[in-house]
């Protein structure tokens, strides 16, 4: 993906105030533990930089545009003040569901994990069945499979599920035409296919939009360059669009909340609930859900968090080194289209 960057601060400016995280995971997700994240401040405030740690230098690249472009540049008119959310349901088993949605009150919708290898379609049968029952009638429940699935997979697994009433099935399968295919066979059934991987990993983000091999659109903020680009990228493609976290911090969801709140129209609850995941944050103030929404407002960090959450001097130093190569890539994509 070409990434384009409107604003590159100096490399010292962006290490002088950088931290490195490690946040607590409440429960695995997408096998993760412990989520590693840098935040630094710009002169509009603290910004994320947190591509998940097996991402190369080029992905993650867009990644740090993201965080210059929410720290060094204006942010778009807030059209709302909060952003309703979806309570995460990762893979856990169905007696765990009612402690997962707990975490995420007042959300009248859940977005559900699937299809998680070394589990069963009778897995997410049951999971999905409990968050069903917890929702009541009105909930509304949408399922995430990851790219898991082939698309014989994905048309089994939607018809055991379509009982449970679903808003929409996110990356079901892995590739454009997949998704084309899988959205002409279960049409029928009036599902909708969301494009997650599809948008954010790649090369052209309106490919799947092009071919009309998806309803809605999954947009995060960080991997696609950040809130301008985004929004650029949501309004050429024409589809409803769900603005999502990547498990960020705070600081992350907050420029979530920034992208969502400049979109002329929400339909969809949004994934940035996530906070709620974490056993421990950087701000004494997260961003947790409240009446199953999220406020728009910058996030500062504090001091005593950023301690005892602090990565090892190990993984400060590999994070920093990470931004300078990112910085550098930044720097020459610039360069080379002047
Ligand atoms: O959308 C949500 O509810 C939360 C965000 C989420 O699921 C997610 C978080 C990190 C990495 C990938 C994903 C995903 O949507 O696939
Ligand atoms: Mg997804």
């Amino acid at each position: 993906m070409t990434t384009s960057v409107h604003e590159i601060p100096p490399l010292g400016d962006v290490l002088r105030t950088a931290h490195v995280v490690a946040l607590p995971m409440v429960t695995r997700f997408r096998g993760i533990t412990v989520r590693e994240a840098a935040v630094f401040e710009g002169p509009n405030g603290w910004t994320e930089f947190s591509p998940f740690v097996e991402y190369g230098d080029e992905e993650s690249s867009a990644w740090l545009a993201a965080a210059f472009d929410y720290g060094w540049a204006e942010a778009p008119a807030a059209l709302r003040p909060s952003i309703p959310v979806n309570a995460t349901v990762p893979a856990v088993a169905a007696a765990d569901v009612p402690a997962v949605l707990a975490r995420f009150p007042g959300a009248r919708t859940a977005k559900v994990k699937v299809a998680d290898p070394g589990q069963s379609l009778a897995d997410d049968v049951a999971r999905v069945a409990a968050v069903r029952e917890a929702l009541g009638s009105e909930g509304r429940i949408r399922v995430d499979a990851n790219a898991l699935w082939n698309v014989d997979e994905a048309e089994h697994a939607i018809r055991a599920l379509e009982q449970f009433d679903l808003e929409y099935v996110e990356q079901p399968v892995a590739t454009v035409p997949e998704l084309a295919e899988l959205r002409r066979r279960v049409s029928r059934l009036g599902i909708l296919i969301a494009a997650d991987e599809s948008v954010r990993k790649a090369a052209d983000p309106l490919a799947v939009a092009r071919a009309g091999a998806a309803d809605v659109l999954v947009i995060k903020a960080q991997p696609l360059g950040g809130v301008s680009t985004a929004l650029s990228i949501m309004a050429e493609a024409g589809l409803p669009c769900v603005v999502s976290s990547a498990l960020d911090t705070s600081i992350g969801l907050a420029m979530g909340a920034a992208l969502a709140a400049a979109l002329p129209s929400l339909e969809f609850d949004c994934g940035l609930g996530t906070a709620a995941l974490f056993e421990s944050d950087v701000t004494d103030a997260p961003l947790l859900p409240v009446d199953g929404a999220i406020p728009v407002r910058r996030v500062v960090p504090s001091e005593s968090l950023l301690a005892s959450n602090a990565a090892s001097p190990e993984r400060r130093r590999w994070w920093l080194a990470r931004i300078e190569r990112c910085h550098g890539l930044l720097s020459a994509a610039r360069a080379a289209a002047e």
